[in-house]
């Protein structure tokens, strides 16, 4: 069974308000994009990517892929039509229940052991599930005014964040139905959740950050610095 993994970074990073995509922007030296890619590779080392890219892209390295089997794949307006695409290289390739799973490129700081756990996870799942955090934050409902309408309760809530990893038959099914009703999706899981179906919430990091404003790059960077150094403290440990 192939493990399939889609990387939308066909994104323009608008709220970002820098000089190219945000997927492009430096981070520890390396590119955004780089780093993901990076990340994803250690625990699946053996996936066939299909990366998603704006067609008129002028900064991707393919040095950056340290994947061995890939495939670019032009991009669509939406984060759903970049996905879509993707998949639609895999007719004829993929099993209707091999894994497909989806990261953005805008998360680069993925933990290791959440995407082993997602992993983990796939193994007695039979729809799919998704990386996601519990909300930490009282959530308060506003009105037209601006004003708190009421207090909304947060038990229950979480963070959708990614991976999200689905069948590929069912994934290509629902984001089709989506596409085709018009219906918003800005995750599969939203898309999947369309057909009456309940993808598994596997509890990951709250450092898995998407990088939307110039704030966020400036958190990644200290998440990574933090990660590696825990990395090299447990390493420590066990030598
Ligand atoms: N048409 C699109 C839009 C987004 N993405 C990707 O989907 C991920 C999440 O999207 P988002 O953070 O919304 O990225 P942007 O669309 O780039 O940001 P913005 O909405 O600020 O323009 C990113 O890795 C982005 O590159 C994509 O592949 N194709
Ligand atoms: C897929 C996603 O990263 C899950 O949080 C998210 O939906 C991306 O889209 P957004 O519009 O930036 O929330």
């Amino acid at each position: 069974m192939t493990l399939w993994l889609i990387v939308p970074a066909a994104g323009r990073g608008s709220r970002m308000q820098a000089d190219r995509p945000k997927q492009y922007l430096p981070l520890h030296g390396r590119s955004v994009l780089a780093r993901t890619l990076a990340r994803l590779h250690q625990v699946f080392p053996e996936a066939a990517l299909r990366l998603c890219l704006d067609p008129d892209d002028a900064y991707f390295d393919p040095d950056d892929v340290p994947f061995s089997e890939w495939q670019r794949v032009e991009g669509g307006s939406e984060r759903v039509d970049s996905v879509r695409r993707a998949l639609s290289t895999l007719a004829g390739k993929a099993a209707d229940d091999d894994w497909v799973l989806v990261h953005d490129a805008a998360r680069p700081c993925v933990r290791r052991e959440d995407l082993a756990a997602l992993s983990q996870a796939l193994e007695h799942e039979a729809i799919g599930a998704l990386l996601a955090a519990p909300v930490a934050d009282t959530m308060k409902r506003a009105d037209a005014r601006g004003r708190v309408s009421h207090t909304e309760p947060r038990d229950g809530l979480w963070h959708a964040l990614t991976p999200q990893a689905f069948r590929y038959d069912l994934l290509r099914q629902a984001l089709d139905a989506a596409l085709a009703t018009g219906t918003a999706v800005t995750d599969e899981a939203s898309a999947i959740e369309a057909m009456g179906l309940s993808p598994l919430l596997v509890p990951g990091g709250r450092d898995n950050l998407k990088i939307t404003r110039p704030e966020d790059l400036i958190l990644a960077a200290r998440i990574l610095s933090l990660q590696s150094e825990t990395d090299s403290a447990s390493q420590g440990v066990e030598a």
